[in-house]
């Protein structure tokens, strides 16, 4: 993360930066004037006998304490409302995004996949701002202002603290270079999980009819294990670095004993000086820690931080367009298409002119490439050479949104959300649905209003209470109800009983509702009712007789 982008994400918080920044100078104020009042609450007080000086400045020590915690309470809580926000900025940004990437994006990763990784480096990221990364302001001037103070109490001493620093820095330097490798490689492990994970999730069924149990629980351990491994690794690493650190103060204390005897039997430094010397130097230490343990985690956050640039590089889909769409289109175009998935064409020049009013439906074998050509249409593939045009234009100049709304769409592979059947044909508009009065489709809604609570009929998680035929009706229904121009059907009916199928090719023979029907189809009883059929053959679309 180079300085710049760090300074931009915070430009929102400059107010409570400065509420930091203030504290800091308070904190930096107190840190300075402590250890005078306690060598002299031990010369002049404990030393002298005198129980007043002493009441007085033991209450003056409280007061330096209580008052210094409490504006490092306030200063955290600043700190906790920045962390929660950026938090909640970087992660709502990233999944936006992630809504928005280019379909391809999630061919080889799966949707939730790329968020989580996405997610998981935000996290991480914000691991840093949790670990007080804004306290680091605080840190250093608590450590400054106890550094003033025992260069007054004592400058050798002092040299002596400030002699050690460069063995800490370079104890440092050694750990935060391990742990970044061990970072990436925790990082690498929880991503490998993830997308097992991901790809687990969504197989649940199978993994019982298959008996897969012991074996995915076996990978499942395998997976904790290789995460356990890596986390205590970078654990452990800390602790060394706890551990070193811990030994050099150790040693410190013990020569600045040694030296202070040497300098209190020369009368060139008081007993409670040395004694405030001792109990402040602790002033100086624990900032450094402080600092030398962000530096570490700054390197283990390295990783994620290249991991979320990298995804937040991914292309979107055209969002940007102005290039406004006819209110009704009157050609949809195919010029030249060709894709191709790993090296492997699927279509190759595929040619095609569709006119307004008109119905198409693509046949062809499994594999043929239909649904290619209708993920094509809808922009969710783009083509490896060759393009699609609508009303001449190229159809990646239209705003990706404008371009949708033109499109009524039932997939092959239906999902429906969790919630109600109304919830999923309406998606939350509290319309009436007015399917009931369109007698043409009581093929669909009659299956609905046969059931106890019609459209409020709970569809379950993936619409897994319903059956293979009622999805599509509520798919279709859905797609009927936000009617737009262009109706695109990928095999709609190939659940349907025989009757529904007949109802539905009736539907479809009179309707006129759209003004473009595309039909992915390998049932023939709609075909007569076609403008247009095309086979797809040797990668590319025939026209062929619709009886
Ligand atoms: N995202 C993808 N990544 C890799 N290969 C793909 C992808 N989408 C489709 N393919 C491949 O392209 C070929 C055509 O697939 P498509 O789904 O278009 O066929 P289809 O004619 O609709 O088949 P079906 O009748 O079985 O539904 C298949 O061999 C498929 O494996």
């Amino acid at each position: 993360m180079t300085v710049k982008s760090a300074l931009k994400m915070m430009k929102p918080y400059r107010t409570r930066m400065m509420i930091i920044m203030s504290l800091a100078v308070v904190i930096t104020g107190i840190s300075a004037v402590t250890p005078f009042v306690n060598r002299n609450m031990i010369d002049q007080g404990l030393l002298q006998g005198d129980i007043h000086t002493v009441m007085a400045l033991v209450l003056l020590l409280a007061l330096l304490q209580i008052g210094g915690r409490f504006v490092e309470y306030l200063q955290r809580r600043q700190e906790i409302d920045i962390s929660n926000d950026l938090g909640k900025r970087l992660k709502t940004e990233a999944f936006e995004h992630g809504l928005k990437l280019k379909p391809q994006y999630f061919k080889e990763q799966g949707f939730y996949k790329r968020i989580s990784d996405a997610l998981y480096d935000i996290n991480k990221i914000m691991n840093i701002a949790n670990n007080s990364f804004l306290t680091i302001f605080v840190v250093i001037c608590k450590c400054v202002g106890a550094m003033i103070g025992l260069i007054i109490l004592d400058w050798r001493l002092s040299i002596l603290v400030a002699a050690i620093m460069p063995i800490k820095i370079w104890i440092n330097i050694v750990i935060r270079k391990r742990a970044e490798k061990l970072s990436k490689q925790l990082m690498d492990d929880n991503k490998q999980y993830n997308s097992w994970l991901s790809n687990i999730l969504s197989g649940i069924t199978d993994i019982k009819l298959w008996n897969l149990g012991k074996k995915i629980t076996a990978e499942y351990e395998g997976h904790v294990q290789t995460i356990n491994e890596s986390s205590k690794r970078l654990s452990l690493l800390t602790e060394k670095n706890t551990l070193f650190s811990d030994n050099i103060e150790f040693v410190l204390m013990n020569a600045i004993y040694i030296l202070g005897a040497f300098l209190i039997m020369g009368e060139q430094i008081t007993f409670g000086g040395l004694m405030a010397f001792i109990t402040f130097a602790a002033y100086v230490f624990s900032p450094v820690n402080i600092i030398m343990e962000l530096r570490i985690i700054l390197k283990q956050i390295t990783p994620s931080v290249d991991g979320l640039k990298r995804f937040n590089e991914l292309g979107e889909e055209n969002y940007a367009a102005t290039l406004p769409l006819a209110d009704k289109i009157s050609t949809i175009e195919f010029r030249n298409v060709s894709i191709s998935f790993g090296g492997v064409e699927i279509l190759k020049n595929l040619s095609l002119k569709i006119n307004r009013g008109e119905k198409v439906a693509i046949v062809g074998d499994n594999g043929s490439g239909k649904t290619s050509i209708i993920n094509l249409l809808l922009r969710l593939y783009e083509p490896t050479e060759g393009e699609i045009l609508m009303d001449g234009v190229p159809v990646t100049e239209y705003n990706i949104e404008d371009y949708r709304r033109k499109f009524s769409v039932v997939s092959q592979d239906i999902h429906l959300f969790q919630g109600t059947v109304k919830d999923n044909i309406t998606f939350g508009k509290n319309a009436d649905i007015a399917f009931n009065e369109d007698h043409r489709l009581k093929f669909c809604t009659e299956t609905i209003e046969n059931w106890d609570k019609h459209y409020e009929t709970q569809v379950g998680s993936e619409g897994t209470k319903l059956s293979g035929g009622e999805r599509q009706k509520v798919a279709l229904l859905r797609a009927l109800y936000h009617k737009s121009e262009v109706l695109v059907l990928d095999e709609p009916t190939s659940n349907y009983d025989k009757e529904s199928d007949d109802e539905f090719n009736r539907y479809i023979q009179g309707n006129t509702d759209y003004d473009f029907y595309f039909i992915v189809t390998h049932r023939k009883g709609i075909l007569p009712y076609m403008d247009k059929v095309l086979e797809l053959e040797n990668k590319s679309c025939v026209p062929v007789s619709t009886q």
